[in-house]
């Protein structure tokens, strides 16, 4: 006889299961274009360099540990290479990284021996002490480096220069691969750095299709048949079959539909829903037999109301608001199209010098504003901080949704009421 909080622990253990041990989804021409790169490093020796490219937890992180894996798995790559993992949050500075490049490498020895020469003699020494033979013969090395764009701040750059030279001249067989979110990491990199790179640049995006985004979330409810591991079995047939059956049908609620849709347009990282699945699983107690369109409703809405930029919109002054609506209505004028900040300056204007007459503010407290509100990311630069435009011609997109915006002005204690009305008037009108 299977007692009820046995039943709950095991769905407990299932679902946290699949949703820690993820298996990449799709992205196959980019999962065979990283394997063919790091295959051609390590079995003939060709060093190369790449970036992937991709907004936050849209899976570049596990789609580069899954080529590694496929690496692992060929029978002609197996145990011919090494891999070091370097993180931008951890390795602030080059010695730092060399040190933990040493450590990864497990030629710690060798680190006594040259501590006189230069870095980029350390790095060379230590990459060539694990050659052996010829070069095809000697052992690749995959660099994995996460938060690259941290890397380009460290000091002349030289890790990067030396890793991307060491790549370019084929002196050690090494594929550098560097993960970031920052789609205009390239130009982050100094000339010297610059030149010595491939420019192989693979772009993710978020995958925002709300049918395959239930997809996912009925995969990560569904409970298996049988159990692949050695436990012992404890969830009966009919036990899985309403599970399974009652997830998919309270994933066709209307409202758990909608609150899907919705946060697909506040946060579709699928990271974000896999916490709040993860929150799901949790909660599971003896008295959950099957999966209810309410529970799920409950967890959705508790993260969705939890909206990071609701909360910083609160926050903001009367003046950083007036510069959110004039954003907005530049938006809404131009279809969305980026702004500067001359631009929403105009808007700001247009409404201030019909409602405030004198209290018009000066342009430069109006441009430090404008800043902080790139600071708070809630604009975003296009294409990065160019250096040949004037900072207030630097084009930029607005991170807001209209709805965030009318909720924080709804919801502001003491906005002026011409600020309020202005925000929900028509600026096309
Ligand atoms: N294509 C996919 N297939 C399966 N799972 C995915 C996929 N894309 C994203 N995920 C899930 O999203 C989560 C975040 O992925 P990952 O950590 O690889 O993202 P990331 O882009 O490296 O994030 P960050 O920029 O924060 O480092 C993972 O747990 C993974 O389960």
């Amino acid at each position: 006889m299977v007692h009820l909080s046995e039943t709950a622990s095991e769905v407990r253990q299932c679902l946290k299961k699949s949703l820690c041990w993820p298996r990449l989804r799709g992205l196959e021409s980019e999962r065979a274009q990283i394997f063919n790169v790091l295959k051609r490093t390590v079995c003939f020796g060709e060093s190369d360099s790449l970036i992937v490219v991709g907004p936050k937890g849209c899976g570049k992180s596990l789609l580069v540990n899954t080529c590694l894996e496929d690496l692992e798995l060929d029978e002609q790559t197996a145990e011919a290479y090494s891999t070091v993992k370097l993180h931008g949050l951890v390795h602030t500075d080059d010695n730092l990284a060399l040190k933990d490049i040493i450590q990864q490498l497990h030629v710690d020895e060798l680190e006594g021996d040259r501590v006189t020469g230069s870095f980029a003699d350390n790095l060379l020494f230590v990459l060539q002490s694990l050659e052996s033979g010829d070069r095809k013969s000697s052992k690749a090395i995959i660099f994995i480096l996460d938060e690259f764009e941290l890397f380009c701040d460290h000091r002349n750059q030289t890790l990067l220069y030396n890793l991307f030279d060491v790549a370019q001249s084929a002196q050690a067989p090494i594929c550098v691969v560097g993960l970031t979110c920052r789609g205009d990491v390239i130009e982050l990199l100094e000339k010297r750095v610059k030149s010595r790179f491939s420019h192989r640049q693979i772009s993710l995006f978020y995958n925002t299709d709300l049918s395959q985004r239930k997809a996912v979330v009925a995969s990560y409810l569904t409970l298996p048949y049988s159990v692949t591991d050695q436990q012992e079995r404890l969830l009966p047939y009919e036990f899985v079959k309403a599970w399974n059956d009652s997830a998919k049908e309270a994933l066709e609620d209307e409202t758990v539909t909608s609150l899907l849709k919705r946060l697909l347009q506040v946060d579709p990282s699928e990271k974000t829903m896999k916490n709040i699945l993860f929150r799901f699983a949790c909660e599971i107690d003896a008295d959950t037999r099957t999966v209810t369109a309410k529970r799920l409703k409950d967890v959705f809405k508790r993260q969705i109301n939890v909206d990071m930029k609701k909360d910083l919109l609160k926050d903001l002054s009367v003046l950083e608001i007036c510069m959110v609506i004039a954003m907005k209505h530049h938006c809404d004028i131009y279809d969305g199209e980026p702004f500067n900040f001359e631009m929403v300056l105009k808007q700001y204007l247009k409404f201030a010098s019909q409602n405030m007459g004198h209290q018009v503010t000066q342009k430069p407290i109006l441009y430090k504003v404008f800043e902080r509100l790139k600071d708070l990311e809630l604009i975003q630069p296009v294409g990065g901080a160019s250096k040949t435009y004037k900072k207030e011609f630097q084009l930029f997109t607005f991170n807001l949704l209209h709805s965030q915006v009318n909720e924080a002005v709804q919801s502001y204690v003491g906005l002026p009421t011409d600020v309020s009305h202005w925000a929900t008037s028509n600026p096309t009108a």
